[in-house]
């Protein structure tokens, strides 16, 4: 069966490895500049958004408890495609050690690090954001991925301690899963997909098999956070992806008719957004959210994300009791693998990529035109 670590290789990634030491340059290096005056105004403003707090511009908080986190997840996804979890179960301790584990990942020497950096045709290791290379301005940003077992890099990193940081890593991905696993069935449920419905979530319905990469990011405090970006606008290429940010905003959707939305860090809170894969699934009706970090002056942030995918072997395509003979499939059927080479090759473009037919433009489901407009700079 194919395996997530197969996906680069076809289609490499090459990014220059070496990486300054963003935390001792004084000034915003030109080839860091995403906008040239720091008094941007226009809708590409780095600044994070001021917006009124009504309920209705703020990303929605659903209560894993409650007798109805399935019909409040599904308006959620309607409207936004991101909303925020409480009650899911993951241990305050287990979020503090996986933040630990990325402090001390991050703050080790840069030539340090850079035994661990990843491969142009590998998924694991430390290094820029894949999706650098679509951008001509770099982002101010490290990350580090972890497909399956960290030990070959954790060792390279820390040869006499390594243990520790192994045993946080995979507590954490046991405990991303589970959790992964319930949301797709509120999802599901507020979609009307029961268990006998969906083959590839296995005959017990635990989705085991389920592909998923872990995403460390840290983003260094900024001298020109304005004209910075920390990880551009994207859409994951996932079902879902379940978000961990320490208490440091910098997390921000976009939303049409409103702009980018800051998701604001709640203590103990873990975010979910609907990624490409969901998308299709849902044929359309949940749609994956751009989203992006911004970056500030004075305090360093953390974020984990668990990006999580369905089995090596499994097609996704919009679900049969979505499609009927008034919605059509929009989408036609593709492994994570074969989404995430077209990413790799059409970036922001990939979903429109893997469309039955040409976009039509102000079409109910159309999103081409956000996902077009995210890839400029401003
Ligand atoms: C399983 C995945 C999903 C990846 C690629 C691969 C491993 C790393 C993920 C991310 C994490 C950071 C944003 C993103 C856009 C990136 O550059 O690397 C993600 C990408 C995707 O969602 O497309
Ligand atoms: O750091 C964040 O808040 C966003 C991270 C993200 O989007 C990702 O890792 O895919
Ligand atoms: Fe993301």
């Amino acid at each position: 069966m194919p395996s997530l670590s197969d996906a680069f290789r076809s289609h490499p990634v090459f990014l220059h490895q070496k990486h300054p030491d963003l935390t001792s340059l004084q000034e915003l290096p030109d080839s860091y500049a995403w906008s040239s005056s720091s008094a941007a105004t226009t809708d590409n403003s780095l600044q994070h958004q001021h917006h009124d707090a009504t309920a209705d511009h703020r990303v929605p908080v659903v209560d894993l408890d409650d007798p109805n986190a399935s019909s409040f997840i599904g308006s959620a996804c309607k409207s936004w495609g991101v909303f925020q979890i409480v009650n899911h179960g993951i241990p305050s301790a287990l979020l503090r050690d996986i933040e630990l584990a990325g402090k001390a990942l991050f703050s080790l020497q840069p030539a340090h690090k850079l035994r661990a950096a990843r491969s142009p045709d590998g998924v694991s290791g430390y290094g820029r954001a894949r999706i650098s290379s679509f951008f001509p301005k770099l982002m101010w940003s490290e990350g580090f991925t972890i497909v399956g077992s960290p030990l070959h890099h954790f060792r390279q990193l820390w040869p006499d301690d390594y243990t520790k940081y192994c045993d946080t890593v995979e507590r954490y991905q046991e405990a991303m899963q589970k959790l992964a696993g319930k949301l797709m069935w509120l999802l599901m449920a507020s979609l009307g997909i029961s268990k006998e419905d969906l083959q590839w979530a296995g005959p017990r319905g635990d989705f085991n098999g389920a592909s998923a990469a872990l995403q460390l990011n840290s983003y260094p405090t900024c001298p020109d956070p304005e004209r910075a970006m920390g990880l551009a606008a994207h859409t994951d290429s996932t079902l879902l992806t379940i978000l961990h940010q320490n208490n440091i905003s910098g997390l921000q959707v976009f939303r049409e008719g409103t702009g980018w939305m800051t998701v604001p860090p709640i203590t103990g809170a873990l975010i979910v957004n609907i990624g490409d894969l969901f998308h299709i699934l849902s044929n359309g009706l949940y749609q994956s959210v751009l989203h992006r970090a911004v970056v500030n002056r004075t305090q360093q942030r953390f974020s984990v994300a668990y990006l999580y995918g369905p089995p090596g072997n499994a097609k996704i395509s919009p679900h049969a009791k979505l499609v009927g003979p008034s919605r059509p499939a929009l989408y036609r059927p593709v492994t994570w693998n074969e989404y995430l080479g077209t990413k790799a090759k059409h970036f922001n473009e990939a979903l429109s990529c893997v469309e039955v037919c040409a976009p039509k433009s102000g079409g109910l489901f159309d999103v081409s035109e956000t996902h077009n407009s995210s890839v400029q700079v401003g």
